[in-house]
């Protein structure tokens, strides 16, 4: 089944364009891995299929409910923005539970899921005290245990090991592979290409609003391979280098001069 669908999706502010046709298919129990320089249009792409923005044109289905449609999209995604959607004056059980209300989850279910993954973070034993005494590690985690409150088919995760330390920035990426493994679509940005190429099945290179390559961050590398281009990152730097222009995908088999 396909999770994300878009067609010619496309953002406007006025003459700039932040997003320009973007057309991408990424079936379920995908780890999406979505990488761009600066202001290339990643948040602007996530917020438009979280639906908090319309696109200037475009369509995009998220779990084949169209993005126009809100409630319907909103019941399949989980969304963790840069910033965390926290209330300072709460207690990190007291904001979980109070989502877990709005989302209208039996509180009995509500609260093993939160101590399930507020264990596995190593969040437990903060949750009782206020968000304002968080870190910004720890403010990230309880976002992160927010946006899968639901069980969402479709993780949006912007940034997501932003602020955290090592150890839970691994226990992060084994929660994607986990989540993925069991049919979940994980669409993850992050600058932090080595979690790209251990993590993502598919990568999409963003430049300037257009999607310049898309494949198998291993293909990726082959299909860009020549001279000392050895790295994800060697490829990410070349193509967002240059100028946009027609899409690269990545060939099959690796091609060799
Ligand atoms: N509300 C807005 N009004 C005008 N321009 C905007 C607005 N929001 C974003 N933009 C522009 O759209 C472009 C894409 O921004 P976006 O935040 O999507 O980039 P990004 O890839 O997420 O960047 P970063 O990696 O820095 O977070 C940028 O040129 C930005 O200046």
């Amino acid at each position: 089944m396909i999770a994300i669908e878009t067609n010619g999706l496309t953002k406007q502010y006025g003459e700039s364009v932040a997003l320009s046709d973007l057309s991408v298919t990424i079936p379920t129990g995908t780890v999406y891995g979505f990488l761009g320089p600066n202001g290339a249009g990643k948040t602007t792409t996530m917020r438009i299929l979280a639906t908090l923005l319309k696109p200037t044109h475009g369509t995009a289905h998220i779990m084949g409910a169209s993005i126009e449609n809100r409630s319907a999209v909103a019941k399949h995604i989980g969304y963790l923005p840069e910033t965390p959607p926290l209330y300072d004056e709460l207690t990190g059980r007291e904001q979980l539970e109070y989502i877990a209300g709005l989302r209208e989850i039996p509180i009995e279910k509500a609260t093993e899921r939160i101590d399930r993954l507020a264990t596995a973070l190593s969040l437990i034993d903060d949750l009782d005290d206020r968000i304002s005494s968080y870190s910004k590690g720890m403010k990230q985690k309880a976002a992160f245990i927010q946006a899968q409150l639901h069980d969402p088919a479709v993780l949006f995760l912007d940034e997501p090991t932003s602020g955290l330390d090592p150890r839970a920035a691994r226990t992060m990426r084994t929660m994607i592979d986990d989540l993925a493994a069991s049919g979940k679509t994980v669409f993850l940005s992050t600058h932090i290409l080595p979690v790209v190429e251990e993590h993502a099945d598919v990568v999409g290179v963003l430049n300037e609003g257009r999607l310049v390559a898309e494949g198998e961050p291993m293909a990726l590398v082959q299909s860009a391979e020549s001279g000392d281009k050895q790295s994800l990152e060697d490829v990410f730097l070349s193509i967002t280098r240059e100028p946009p222009g027609g899409m690269e995908r990545a060939a099959p088999e690796p091609q060799h001069e």
